[in-house]
């Protein structure tokens, strides 16, 4: 039986759901590795960014995802984690 587009939409709002939920957990972590940074060099990380975006990037070859979507998603995220690692070390020091 073919779904409904209502149907395909429910299911794609409880992934929807289960990603901001794994991006809550995910900014909590980066808030906790902020703790230890002194340096705006050590925000930053740009040589751990690129470790990121390549591991994501092979974990979508992997599973068929959209290589090109998944590195652009991660880096606007990444961007706007360093802004709330930098606003967390500004408020801290
Ligand atoms: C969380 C970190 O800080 C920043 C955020 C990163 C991320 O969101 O993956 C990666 C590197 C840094 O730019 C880290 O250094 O690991």
């Amino acid at each position: 039986m073919t779904k409904s587009l209502a149907d395909i939409r429910l299911e794609i709002d409880e992934i929807d759901q289960q990603l901001v939920r794994l991006i809550a957990s995910r900014g909590e972590l980066v808030k906790e590795a902020c703790q230890v940074k002194k340096t705006v060099q050590e925000v930053e990380a740009p040589d751990r960014v690129a470790q990121v975006i390549d591991k994501v990037s092979r974990y979508a070859l992997e599973t068929g995802a959209d290589v090109r979507l998944v590195e652009t998603l991660y880096r606007q995220m990444i961007a706007g984690f360093i802004q709330l690692e930098h606003q967390v070390v500004k408020k801290r020091d």
